[in-house]
């Protein structure tokens, strides 16, 4: 009728999707600044070489700010900063070679990177506002190359060419993004839909018993670290067998149900209830004496014991017994709930319908076992 369960260890994931992404992002951003870095060391010698040394010194000038970003995120590990000092320094870059034409006009063409590192980097509508501002600034430096810092002039056609082709990217960007993010909101929620399925009982709606192993292993950690008690409540609906025998299956899985929902009026917001195994259901109560655990358990079966379990116009006979132990006198989860097992058993023994161990109140000399 009646087996302890084994405690297994919980060997769940804690860290969120969010932060995942999030550090995927930044281990992203440190790849793409040593790339940064190289790239801009190897153009700036070969600009050298050519002949350009203002060019060459001020590329080289940049890899210290994506040095910098990168020692400062390694330090500080704020990643809001590591992505803001990146895209403003890739900003600044891209602003220089629009405005200058880097080596022979051609540097305008590194802002093709900018769109899909912008949407990734941002959201969408901050990157969309980034980009304009872009745009105005290569509107600003086309229109007037007669402005201070402003040393390149570029043909119509290029300038032509540069917009379509780079209003083309931004929006093959956007969609992108926009697709991309649509399906990974789609993936969270199907996530959190199969971690709450993996948690809960689905007839009942109660805690499973997998969720009730990792909170007992939780609730014993803190028990041992900070001295905090905690009690559990075995409970097994009587003669269920009978139930299901004389009104069927689908009686028994409504008297199932029913109890699961009258459970949840008994316990506190803290307390957590499972269906721990068919028609057994385990309590587990943090911060509760064996005193204070009997008295639930005593209010939870003279509740269920006046109850009127309904099904399709029947009243179904139920009543519960249950086995209560506290940590105090277990020194594990393992022997809690054997403990908890063997008062069930007394329970049951004792001719049902009652809670086990029979215990004298402290403040009354009422027991706290009620009889049949
Ligand atoms: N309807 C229904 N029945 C279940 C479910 N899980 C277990 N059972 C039934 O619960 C009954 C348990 O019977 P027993 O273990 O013999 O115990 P009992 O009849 O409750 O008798 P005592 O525990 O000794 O009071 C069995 O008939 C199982 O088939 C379920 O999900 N739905």
């Amino acid at each position: 009728m009646i087996r302890t369960a084994m405690i297994h260890e919980a060997t769940a994931d804690h860290l969120t999707s969010g932060e995942q992404e999030e550090r995927q992002i930044s281990r992203l951003l440190n790849g793409l600044s040593v790339m940064a870095a190289l790239f801009l060391a190897g153009i700036g010698t070969k600009a050298w070489y050519a002949e350009h040394p203002v060019h060459a010194w001020v590329l080289w000038l940049f890899i210290v700010p994506v040095v910098f970003n990168m020692i400062w995120y390694a330090w500080k590990r704020d990643r809001a900063v590591q992505k803001a000092g990146l895209l403003i320094t890739v900003g600044l870059l891209f602003a220089y070679l629009l405005a200058s034409g880097g080596e022979g006009n051609t540097g305008p063409l590194w802002f093709y990177v900018f769109p899909p590192l912008l949407f990734y980097l941002t959201s969408l509508k901050g990157g969309t506002a980034i980009l304009l501002f872009c745009y105005l600034l290569a509107v600003i430096v086309f229109q007037f190359p007669g402005l201070p810092l402003v040393t390149a002039e570029y043909s119509t056609d290029f300038k032509i060419r540069f917009f379509a082709t780079l209003t083309f990217e931004s929006i093959f960007c956007f969609v992108l993004e926009a697709g991309r993010l649509r399906a990974r909101g789609r993936l969270l929620a199907l996530a959190k839909t199969h971690e709450r399925a993996a948690r809960t009982d689905e007839l009942t709606g109660l805690a499973n018993r997998r969720e009730m192993q990792n909170r007992l292993d939780t609730e014993f950690s803190r028990f041992k670290r900070a001295g905090h008690h905690f009690s559990v409540v075995l409970i097994d609906l009587d003669l269920f067998k009978r139930i299901n025998d004389d009104h069927g299956h689908n009686a028994g899985d409504s008297v199932l149900r029913q109890f699961a929902d009258l459970t949840h009026t008994v316990v506190r917001q803290s307390d957590l209830a499972a269906r721990w195994g068919g028609e057994e259901f385990l309590l587990l109560l943090p911060d509760t004496s064996l005193l204070q655990a009997l008295a639930l358990a005593e209010r939870l079966r003279a509740e269920v014991a006046s109850t009127q379990f309904q099904y399709q116009g029947e009243t179904l006979p139920v009543t519960i017994s249950a086995g209560v132990c506290s940590i105090s006198k277990a020194g594990s989860v393992t022997e809690l709930l054997k403990q908890a097992d063997i008062q069930l058993y007394n329970a049951k023994d004792a001719g049902r319908n009652r809670i086990a161990p029979r215990v004298r109140s402290q403040s009354t000399t009422e027991p706290t076992e009620t009889r049949a």
